[in-house]
C-alpha cells in the first residue's frame, strides 16, 4: 500500500492578494499569474489576504473543540437531507476496523443572519468564532471572483450581483491520523467541488491534487497562513472549459495530529443557472456545456449517483454537430 511519502509534491503557485488592490500598478501581473494557474494546475496560494492570523486561529480552534465533544451530542445534528442547512456525518473505514476516517459538519453560511441561528450552539463561541471566518472567507470569495473573471477577459463585475446573492456554504473536515489498526490512506476521496470557487483552511497538509500531464496524485505542501483557492465545476462551465475544476482528494497522514480543514463552496443561488459566458462561445470554442444549478447538483447527489456531476452537464460533440 501507499505510504504518505510516496507522492510528489507539488508546489502551487502562490499570489499575493495585496497586489490585485484596483489602484495597484502590478494588478495585471497578478491577473496575468491567476490565468496561468487557473489554466494549468487549477489550484493556487493566497498571501496578504486580509483575514487576521487571529480569526484563523480562533476558528480552527472552535472547530477543534465542536469535533472533540462527546458523538452523543454531535448526533443531534446529523442529517441525510441535502438541503438542511446544518449536517453532521461521519465516514467509516467499511472494509478495515469501522474506526471514524473523517467527520464533517457542513454549514450554509450566507446570509449568516439567517442561518448562523441554526448553527451548533456548543461549543458557546462557535457561531462568534466560525462565523467571522466564514463572513470573511466570502468576502475574500467575492473578491477573488472578480479577478478571475477579469483573467478571463470578462468584466471583473462579470457575474457579481449573482455572486453575493449566491449560497455559501462551509464544511469543515476532522481527519483521524493513520493509525495501526487502521491503516486506510483515503479521508476525502476523488471530486471536484461545485463552486465557482472554493477556498481552503488546512492545519496541516494531507490534500492532493490530480496533475493533469503526468496524471498523477501529487501532494500539497502546507503554506502557514495561506488559503488554498480550488478552480470549482461552476468554474469550468462558466468559462466554457478555458478552466478545468480541478480533482483532489484527501489522504490521512501518520503521527497524532487530527488534521482540520475548512472549506468555503462560492455558488450563485439555489436555482440561478449559470450557462458559459457568451464572450467566450464562438465558432471556434462552442459551447461545451448545459446551464446548471445548484438545486441540480443537489438533486443529482442526493438520487445517489456516483458519476461526476459534471459529466452530465458536457454537451459532446455529437450533439455540437446537430
Ligand atoms: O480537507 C480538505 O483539505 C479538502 C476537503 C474537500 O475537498 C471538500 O470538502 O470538498
Ligand atoms: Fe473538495
Amino acid at each position: 500500500m501507499n505510504s504518505t511519502n510516496d507522492f510528489d509534491v507539488l508546489q502551487v503557485p502562490i499570489i499575493d492578494l495585496s497586489l490585485l488592490q484596483r489602484d495597484s500598478q502590478e494588478r495585471p501581473l497578478v491577473i496575468k499569474q491567476i490565468h496561468q494557474a487557473c489554466r494549468t494546475v487549477g489550484i493556487f496560494a493566497i498571501i496578504n489576504h486580509g483575514i487576521s492570523e487571529t480569526i484563523i486561529e480562533e476558528a480552527l480552534n472552535v472547530n477543534k473543540n465542536f469535533f472533540d465533544l462527546p458523538l452523543k451530542t454531535k448526533e443531534e445534528l446529523m442529517s441525510h437531507d441535502m438541503y438542511n442547512p446544518v449536517k453532521y456525518g461521519v465516514y467509516q473505514d467499511q472494509d478495515g476496523d469501522q474506526g471514524i476516517l473523517r467527520s464533517y459538519l457542513k454549514l450554509y453560511s450566507h446570509p449568516f443572519e439567517k442561518f448562523g441561528p441554526l448553527w451548533p450552539a456548543n461549543p458557546p463561541d462557535y457561531r462568534e468564532k466560525m462565523g467571522k471566518c466564514a463572513m470573511d472567507m466570502r468576502k475574500l470569495s467575492i473578491q477573488i471572483c472578480g479577478a478571475i473573471m477579469e483573467s478571463l477577459n470578462l468584466e471583473a463585475t462579470y457575474l457579481e450581483e449573482k455572486i453575493e446573492r449566491g449560497v455559501q456554504m462551509v464544511a469543515i473536515n476532522s481527519y483521524s491520523p493513520i493509525s495501526r489498526s487502521n491503516k486506510n490512506l483515503i479521508g476525502t476521496a476523488q471530486h471536484s467541488d461545485f463552486s465557482i470557487i472554493t477556498i481552503l483552511l488546512q492545519s496541516s497538509s494531507g490534500l492532493q491534487v490530480m496533475e493533469t500531464t503526468e496524471k498523477t496524485w501529487k501532494s500539497i505542501p502546507l503554506i502557514k497562513g495561506s488559503f488554498l483557492v480550488l478552480v470549482g465545476d461552476l468554474l469550468e462551465v462558466l468559462s466554457n472549459g478555458e478552466y478545468n475544476a480541478v480533482l483532489h482528494r484527501v489522504i490521512r497522514t501518520s503521527g497524532d495530529e487530527t488534521r482540520l480543514s475548512v472549506a468555503g463552496f462560492q455558488s450563485l443561488e439555489m436555482d440561478e443557472i449559470l450557462e458559459p459566458a457568451i464572450k467566450l462561445v464562438d465558432e471556434e470554442h462552442p459551447k461545451k456545456y448545459k446551464g446548471c444549478c445548484l438545486r441540480d447538483y443537489l438533486g443529482y447527489r442526493d438520487s445517489g449517483e456516483s458519476k461526476p456531476f459534471l459529466e452530465t452537464v458536457k454537451i459532446t460533440s455529437a450533439i455540437i454537430k446537430e
